[in-house]
């Protein structure tokens, strides 16, 4: 039995503490809230993100950060990609020396362009051979209802990536190893922001073939700003890639799809914000995503287009008007 630490009990924390504690961990689930940390010992339920799922006892909920990572050795962080960094200031030195620092984030940051595991590097001093990223096609309440998926593992370290795949590995929840940390990520956080753009086109009432055309093209751009940053151009045909593709973009469960879906039909910003209770990280995610494409000079058209409707309040009619019209070019160039 391996001492676990998560460290954000929204959706995915809460999901991911269920898969490993029924993997056989035991997991320490730490809530900003107090009163979310005594509710969830007192009743086994994290009423507020996950209310039909009954937590297994050897899950235990706590506000105290030492508390959760004493003796931890997989510290697993679940935050909004954009809090990470001010989350490790608090969070940094209680994370013991030689734990496995896990991310289910995705998200890029906002004003510096760094994947998730570059903050941990960054903020926390943590080696970036002791972070691990876990990704794929894992909608939190499916995963929460034990349907099967799998899910990529990846670090640069073969041990640990096998210590947490170990960990996180039940009858419903099959992790895959992977070494390429850098496409992982992107896959992940580029993801959100196709999602969003096929959301949009959903509720502006439009069907598959615009939706397969997005997310193929979406997957083309993807590809074309990991392997700029040195990633294995296999990856984005994994379970990072074309597999949380099609269930994010798919899924009237994503957040992200729903936050673009909302817009499509005619919502405002400000409205869909109001709306939204839990994170939809391409909202963010969409410029520090464009800017570091920008600084690399690749082109991300739906990744720029989504953008301009997030952030200069262009029309999701406009957008689609903007892509449709692109100069032609080859499909694999
Ligand atoms: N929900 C899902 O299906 C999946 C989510 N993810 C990723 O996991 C990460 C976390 O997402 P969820 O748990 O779904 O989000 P969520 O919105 O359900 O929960 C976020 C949690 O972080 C807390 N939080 C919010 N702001 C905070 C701050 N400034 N400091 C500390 N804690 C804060 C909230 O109270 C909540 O407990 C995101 O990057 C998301 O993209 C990845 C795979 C699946
Ligand atoms: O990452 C996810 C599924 O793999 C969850 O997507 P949303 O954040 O859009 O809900």
């Amino acid at each position: 039995m391996t001492r676990v630490a998560v460290l954000g009990s929204g959706s995915w924390g809460t999901a991911f503490s269920l898969v490993m504690a029924e993997a056989g961990q035991d997991v320490m689930l730490w809530a900003r809230r107090p009163e979310l940390a005594a509710a969830i010992n007192a009743d086994r339920v994290n009423v507020d993100y996950l209310p039909d799922l009954v937590l297994p006892q050897n899950i235990r909920a706590t506000s105290d950060v030492a508390e959760a990572t004493d003796g931890a050795q997989i510290v697993v962080l679940a935050v909004p990609s954009q809090s990470l960094r001010e989350n490790l200031g608090r969070w940094g030195d209680h994370i013991g020396e030689d734990a496995a620092v896990v991310s289910l984030m995705k998200g890029i940051e906002l004003d510096t362009g760094k994947r998730m595991s570059e903050v941990i590097t960054d903020a926390a001093g943590i080696d970036p051979a002791r972070v691990v990223v876990v990704s794929g096609p894992n909608l939190a309440k499916e995963v929460a209802q034990r349907q099967p998926a799998a899910s990529v593992v990846a670090s640069t370290s073969p041990r640990m990536r096998a210590r947490v795949a170990e960990a996180c590995a039940t009858p419903y929840f099959r992790p895959y190893l992977g070494g390429d940390v850098i496409g992982t990520e992107i896959a992940g956080a580029t993801k959100n922001v196709i999602a969003l753009a096929c959301g949009m086109a959903s509720g502006m009432g439009m069907g598959d073939n615009t939706l397969a055309s997005l997310i193929t093209r979406g997957l083309a751009e993807t590809a074309r700003l990991g392997t700029a940053l040195g990633a294995d151009p296999q990856t984005f045909l994994g379970l990072a890639g074309v597999g949380d593709l099609m269930a994010t973009c798919a899924s009237p469960l994503s957040r992200n799809r729903t936050f673009g879906y909302a817009l499509g039909q005619g919502k405002t910003l400000q409205e869909t914000i109001a709306a939204t209770k839990q994170v939809a990280e391409g909202v963010k995610s969409c410029k520090s995503i464009l800017d570091l494409a920008l600084s690399l000079d690749v082109e991300v058209p739906i990744v720029e287009n989504v953008e301009a409707v997030v952030y200069e309040g262009r029309s999701t009619r406009e957008v689609v008007a903007a892509l449709m019209s692109r100069a032609r070019k080859l499909e694999t160039s």
